[in-house]
């Protein structure tokens, strides 16, 4: 864990300045060739990251990867040590305080102060954003409703289950309205009820437009969320893309399966002899294939088969989940799952 103060994360203000070149092709995040080192121990090793406008984009690695360390720099808790850090276009060590207004940040800790109900909670950070009374009056029912927390608007924080205090921490960082959400693990230490709350305000705030990143080691529930999928290992990013992206890459091709009414055996010679064709595995009249050519080729594979006899009930993509990507490409490395 990276030592720093979440105060520093909050914007000075709230006025938000014009929005800039407009367009959902501009980049919120670009990092190229970020490097960290604390003392002789390089935590980050020439990142290079980008994420459109509008994207949901899920950061995966395993422990101490340096997901915690990217998102501190992105939220000008760090100092890059060497590269290219700008949020919505603004260099994070050349305006931070701009780049601040833009964000949201959310840590893989959270301090709230206990001694506050709820709604005090929410107008004393919005108070420090520059947010007058009268604004804030009617924001924060909205940002309690988001979170689901409006029947807990008079509760005091310390009597908050920790799915509440994360939701609340959550409403937090939406109190200036910041274009870029940074949520290192929001979903870590939560019931799975409690998980799928969180999901669905992600939900919501993706249709709001918002950019997000989210770090996680829960891989399912990241796949469900995210549009895109980054993977850091141990201070380098090994892939980026979106899920299916990174599955075909992974696997050098697609896997195909073929459900027969019947002749499973002779359509896996038929297959064992076909171009772009890798390893194939038949259960019953479920013929499974690694096939690493394109739509086109996928086609006309299928018309050979037909000609030659073979009768597919169905012939689709397999499915494969996130959890097997990141477990295929992290191998040999602990994961905390
Ligand atoms: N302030 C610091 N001083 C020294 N080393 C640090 C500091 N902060 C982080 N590190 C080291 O940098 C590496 C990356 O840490 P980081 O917290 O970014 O990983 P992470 O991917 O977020 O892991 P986790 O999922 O466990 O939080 C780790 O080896 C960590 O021990």
């Amino acid at each position: 864990m990276t030592e720093r103060t979440e105060q520093a994360a909050l914007p000075a203000e709230n006025s938000r300045q014009a929005d800039s070149a407009g367009g959902s092709d501009r980049l919120m995040v670009e990092i190229r060739g970020l490097t960290k080192r604390f003392g002789n121990f390089q935590a980050l090793k020439s990142i290079d990251l980008t994420i459109r406008r509008g994207t949901v984009f899920g950061f995966i690695g395993p422990n101490g990867a340096g997901k915690s360390t990217t998102m501190a720099i992105l939220a000008t808790l760090l100092a890059p040590d060497d590269g290219i850090v700008r949020v919505d276009g603004i260099d994070v060590t050349e305006d931070p305080k701009e780049v601040r207004r833009r964000i949201g940040y959310m840590p893989d800790f959270f301090g709230v102060y206990d001694q506050f109900r709820t709604t005090e909670y929410l107008h004393f950070y919005g108070a420090s954003c520059g947010i007058p009374r009268a604004e804030r009056e009617a924001l924060i029912p909205q940002l309690l409703e988001l979170v689901n927390l409006s029947d807990k608007k008079d509760a005091y924080v310390d009597t908050l289950s920790r799915g509440m205090k994360q939701r609340l921490c959550l409403a937090r960082c939406l109190v200036h309205d910041p274009d870029l959400l940074i949520l290192d693990e929001p979903a870590s230490g939560l019931d799975p009820r409690a998980r799928i709350e969180m999901r669905e305000i992600m939900k919501e705030l993706k249709a709001m437009g918002k950019t997000i990143i989210i770090s996680s080691h829960i891989l399912p529930e990241l796949a469900e969320m995210v549009d895109e999928i980054g993977v850091i290992e141990q201070g380098r990013m090994i892939a980026q893309g979106s899920v299916a992206e990174i599955q075909h890459r992974l696997q050098a091709g697609r896997i195909l399966e073929l459900r027969l009414a019947g002749g499973a055996e002779e359509a896996v010679v038929l297959l064992e002899g076909e171009p772009h064709v890798g390893r194939v595995m038949r259960d019953g009249q479920l013929v499974r294939f690694q096939f690493a050519g394109g739509d086109e080729e996928q086609a006309e594979l299928l018309v050979r088969l037909v000609e030659r006899g073979v009768r597919p009930i169905a012939f689709s993509e397999a499915q494969t989940n996130l959890e097997d990507v990141f477990l295929e490409m992290t191998k040999g490395i602990g994961v905390k799952t």
